[in-house]
């Protein structure tokens, strides 16, 4: 029995996948498999049960990513199965940024009483006026699965789009729209654009990214939408800038004591990934990647350890092994094996950065004096027995 647990709430679609050698009633302490959303990882104890953790979404600052690659427990994310959901909530925010719609239905909501509120209306909604989006500059940073959405949707709704990623991958490119402007140099975007909107991971690379300087450049009026993650932006000095006109509006998917406060921010409770298509996406595409990897010993869509397949396992037995990338654990493996008359019939081995991981298909069930060898090799972090 593998034994599941759920730290958030997982689309039953997806929990429905596990067949009944799954148990999805297990404790934390007792779990081979975490399924996780947005609940924080970093002060939980990792059990030497623990294999994997699958986070049913993309964003994965939430899950202490070297801790369990040092622990041996693949970390699983969802690339791009809410990427949808967020797109379309970054065009109504923009809409919402831009037309008064919030406000307006508020006054409604306040006259809702009044006899004549078909009269009032006609006098009271100058104060509700706003701008199109048509024909305004877009910057869309990050053009990973969700901003090359955002950059592509806009173009259609007649924006003019910057798109910046140094890292662009070559599938993204290609889903590209032609007449998305791709700069090398955020600062254009700063400098350009009317809507600025962050589609980027949490590292430390990134946070404080969008801080002084970057709203130095920017032009009065700018409206800067982040459903990322709130640490991107620089929020000890947007309120500086919200008040001067600098900044417009700054929509946020994070709200906190600051800017939960802030005039000028318009914040939404996390409310991204929550649509019932993304939800299901998600929970499917983490059932699919955990029950692939306890069952055969594949990886893919890993945010620690490298991808690594060998399809459905043809021989009596497969091993898996999570390593350090170093020289000499793979030959000691091998040599372990051919010294317990144990032939490797095939066998996959990929890295990444640190951390490296061996699939081994054997001709006959290795003995359990085996498996405690490879575990005492130097290097060797985890080993399991697939089948
Ligand atoms: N609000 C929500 O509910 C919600 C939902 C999904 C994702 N997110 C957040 O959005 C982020 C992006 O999601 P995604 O699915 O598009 O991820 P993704 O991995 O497909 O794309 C991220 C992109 O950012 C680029 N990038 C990295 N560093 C950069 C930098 N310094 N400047 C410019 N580009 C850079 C990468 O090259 C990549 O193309 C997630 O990491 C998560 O934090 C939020
Ligand atoms: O699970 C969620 O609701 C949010 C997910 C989102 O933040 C992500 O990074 O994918």
């Amino acid at each position: 029995m593998v034994n599941v647990h759920c730290l958030n709430n997982i689309a039953s679609c997806g929990l429905d996948l596990f067949t009944a050698d799954y148990n999805t009633e297990s404790s934390y302490e007792d779990a081979n498999v975490v399924l996780v959303r947005s609940a924080k990882m970093h002060d939980l104890d990792l059990s030497n049960n623990l294999v994997a953790i699958a986070r049913a979404g993309a964003g994965v600052n939430n899950i202490p990513l070297e801790s369990c690659a040092e622990a041996g427990v693949v970390v699983f994310n969802t690339p791009g199965a809410n990427a949808n959901a967020v797109k379309e909530q970054v065009l109504a925010t923009m809409l919402l940024a831009s037309r008064d719609l919030i406000g307006g239905n508020k006054w409604v909501e306040d006259n809702k009483d009044d006899a004549d509120i078909a009269k009032s209306t006609e006098k009271a909604k100058k104060a509700f006026a706003g701008r199109e989006i048509a024909g305004k500059k877009l910057g869309v940073i990050g053009l990973g699965a969700i901003g090359q959405l955002v950059a592509n949707a806009a173009i259609s709704l007649g924006m003019e789009v910057y798109g910046y990623d140094p890292y662009l991958s070559v599938a993204a490119a290609l889903n590209l729209s032609r007449e998305v402007k791709h700069v090398i140099d955020v600062n254009e975007i700063y400098k350009e654009c009317n809507y600025i909107t962050v589609h980027v991971p949490a590292l430390d690379s990134t946070k404080g990214m969008i801080g002084k300087e970057a709203f130095e450049l920017m032009q009065d009026g700018t409206v800067i939408i982040n459903c990322a993650r709130d640490v991107l932006v620089d929020e000890d000095v947007i309120g500086d800038y919200l008040k001067s006109g600098r900044v417009k509006c700054y929509v946020t998917d994070f709200p906190n004591p600051k800017t939960a406060n802030m005039e000028g921010a318009l914040c939404f409770p996390h409310l991204g990934a929550s649509s019932a298509e993304a939800e299901d996406n998600c929970a499917i595409m983490a059932v699919n990647e955990v029950r692939d990897f306890i069952e055969n010993g594949n990886i893919k869509n890993s945010v620690n350890y490298p991808a690594c397949n060998l399809g459905v396992c043809a021989t009596e037995s497969r091993v898996a092994v999570c390593h350090k990338n170093v020289p000499a654990v793979i030959s000691k493996i091998t040599s372990a094996m051919g010294g317990a008359n144990v032939n490797i019939e095939s066998m996959a081995n990929a890295s990444r950065g640190e951390y490296a991981y061996s699939l081994l298909d054997l001709d006959k069930q290795p003995d359990t004096s085996i498996i405690t060898e490879l575990a005492s090799i130097d290097g060797v972090i985890k080993v399991r027995v697939v089948k």
